[in-house]
């Protein structure tokens, strides 16, 4: 299965994974093609710290006053950087782009409350095939733009749009084994959940932070056309073990 025509994936990397070294040798270790767009919450919350703004989150979306917005994208930005140099160190050739390159990730503000967070209005997958056909993996930072300037995409919200804009399948890596009913406890995972049901966990808390912007990014991936969707931990053998069903969760259309 693992063999020459292994199947593309769009991976979204979680900030959470911070050094992500393993994670690294297993996507360098992946034999099909990749598309990867990278988080950094954790990272952007240090700097906004040092700098001495305060941050908070509504349903898992980090407030983004205007002012903020250049710190966030220095954040992002500098991480793909390391992301990508990590993997070409690793023997493959990688390049970080952010979704204002080539007008990738077309962008609106989700709700002026939330300062500049974007939602994706349209997604430019060209530039993705692209570097694709150039033999690198590209990997995206989840900056979008409007008329104004760039906007804070949450990654999970960027990483679901394009997958579903390419029709590849989504799985975003984290540091839970997958949507689980207890978050303290790992055999709690729900290895499959519908719409209908993730819909339920999210109203009755269950799925919280930053459980929410995922699971709704894999729903919304499946809506546009991608083929699957899993939420899974980062580290050795979770690309194999997603493709073959044992880990993670699914989400079901
Ligand atoms: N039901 C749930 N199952 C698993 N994790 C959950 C759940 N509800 C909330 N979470 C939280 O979501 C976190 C993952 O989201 P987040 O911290 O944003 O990670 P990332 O940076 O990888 O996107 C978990 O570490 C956990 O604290
Ligand atoms: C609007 C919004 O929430 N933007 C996110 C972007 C980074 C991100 O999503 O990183 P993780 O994948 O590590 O959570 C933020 O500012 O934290």
């Amino acid at each position: 299965m693992m063999g020459s025509m292994a199947q593309a994936l769009l991976v979204k990397i979680g900030g959470s994974l911070r050094e992500a070294g393993e994670l690294l040798d297993e996507l360098a270790g992946y034999p099909g093609p990749l598309i990867l767009v990278h988080g950094g919450g954790p990272r952007i919350g240090d700097w906004l710290a040092r700098m001495g703004f305060e941050t908070r989150f509504h349903r898992g979306l980090r407030v983004t006053p205007p002012e903020q917005m250049e710190l966030v994208e220095m954040v992002l930005t500098t991480l793909g950087k390391e992301l990508a140099a990590g993997l070409s160190r690793r023997g493959r050739p990688a390049v970080a782009l952010s979704g204002r390159d080539a007008l990738m990730l077309q962008a609106r503000v989700m709700d002026k409350a939330l300062g500049r967070v974007g939602e994706v209005e349209r997604v430019n997958v060209a530039p993705l095939q692209g570097v694709l056909q150039a033999g690198l993996t590209p990997l995206v930072a989840p900056i979008g733009l409007d008329e104004v300037g760039p906007l804070n995409i949450n990654a999970d919200t960027a990483a679901g749009a394009v997958a579903g804009a390419l029709g590849l399948p989504a799985v975003f890596l984290t540091d839970v084994v997958g949507v689980l009913r207890d978050p303290k406890d790992p055999s709690s995972r729900f290895p499959v959940l519908s719409r209908g049901e993730a819909q339920a966990l999210i109203d009755q808390g269950i799925i919280a932070g930053g459980m929410i912007p995922k699971v709704e990014a894999a729903l919304n991936a499946l809506a546009q056309g991608a083929p699957w969707a899993a939420v899974a931990q980062g580290g050795p053998g979770v690309l194999e073990g997603l493709l073959g069903g044992a880990l993670g969760t699914r989400l079901v259309g």
